[in-house]
């Protein structure tokens, strides 16, 4: 498998602010892995530094095994950065048109305007585009090369619900040619539909890299609600193994587990007085809330 970026012990410092904090990461060809973290966490400055758009302060970066900011690496690469603006004056078609031309092997442009969903609206300004197409039209500019890698920076905001399942099975498109994605979300559902890695990032340092089955696992646990009668032991509940939490709202139990399964097996073999037994969660944005108030780690 070869590698297409590599991240040694990356640090970045704006003045006072330590934007990434010695940042080891690596990227496989083929993969797709969603980069998260709360506001201010490091992710852009990192996807900055990936690009060669910005210079570490310490460490060293590759890309495709060279100099991020080499043409080469940039021919192979397409990009979708928060603020991105498109050229004055030329219309969809001829903005797609002049993206195509920065490329040896650009897809067609009849392809590309399939793929923005703007074919009706190809002759019209491009600078005059709404909010949610000017995010297609710049994820199709993104694609115009026919890249192998895709770095998309917070891609779906302000997309509308159809405007963003397109552009999901478009990206899905790309990756079952076994292309190579790198993507930054707070949307943790899109992140865990698409993504087969999931880097977690917090104050500048990645505090967790791992597949998002196992983030999940690790993190997210699972909850296990009922309604309870008089005879329950809440202390014997509190002390089984597995069990973080036991929460009571009036006769409602909420006990957070990360074995949901043993659980249901020792409230079942007790016979306490239950009932209303619901099994919740296990999700991405779980895991992600209870790792970024902790500041765990998990590889
Ligand atoms: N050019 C800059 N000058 C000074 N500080 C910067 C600069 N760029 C980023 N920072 C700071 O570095 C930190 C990381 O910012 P970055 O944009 O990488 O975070 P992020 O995880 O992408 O956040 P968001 O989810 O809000 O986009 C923040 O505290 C930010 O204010």
């Amino acid at each position: 498998m070869s590698t297409v970026i590599e991240m040694e012990n990356v640090s970045k410092v704006f003045g006072k602010k330590r934007a990434v904090h010695s940042m080891s990461f690596v990227m496989e060809r083929g993969h797709a892995v969603a980069l998260l973290g709360p506001n201010g966490a490091g992710k852009t400055t990192s996807i900055a530094m990936m690009l060669g758009l910005t210079k570490p302060t310490s460490g060293r970066v590759r890309l495709f095994d060279g100099d991020p900011k080499t043409a080469a690496a940039h021919e192979r690469i397409g990009v979708m950065l928060q603020e991105v603006s498109v050229p004055p004056r030329l219309s969809v078609r001829e903005t797609i048109d002049m993206f195509r031309g920065f490329y040896p092997r650009p897809l067609p442009t009849d392809r590309l305007l399939q793929v923005s969903g703007l074919t009706e609206d190809q002759k019209t300004m491009a600078q005059k585009l709404s909010g949610g197409k000017m995010r297609r039209l710049q994820f199709t500019l993104a694609l115009a090369g026919d890249p192998d890698v895709l770095f998309l920076d917070e891609p779906t905001v302000g997309m509308d619900v159809a405007s963003r399942r397109a552009f999901w099975d478009e990206v899905r498109t790309f990756l079952r040619a076994g292309k190579t994605l790198m993507l930054t979300t707070h949307d943790l559902q899109e992140a865990d539909m698409l993504a087969d890695r999931i880097v977690v990032m917090q104050n500048g340092a990645v505090i967790a890299d791992a597949p998002p089955e196992s983030i999940k696992m690790q993190f997210g646990g699972r909850t296990v609600s009922f309604v309870a009668g008089s005879d329950i032991d809440f202390e014997r509940l509190r002390r089984l193994p597995d069990v973080t939490d036991v929460q009571t709202v009036g006769r409602q139990v909420t006990v957070r587990t990360q074995n949901s399964d043993a659980l249901l097996k020792t409230l079942i073999l007790e016979s306490w007085d239950i009932r209303d037994i619901q099994v919740h969660g296990g999700g991405l944005e779980d895991a992600f809330v209870r790792l970024t108030e902790e500041g765990g780690e998990a590889q």
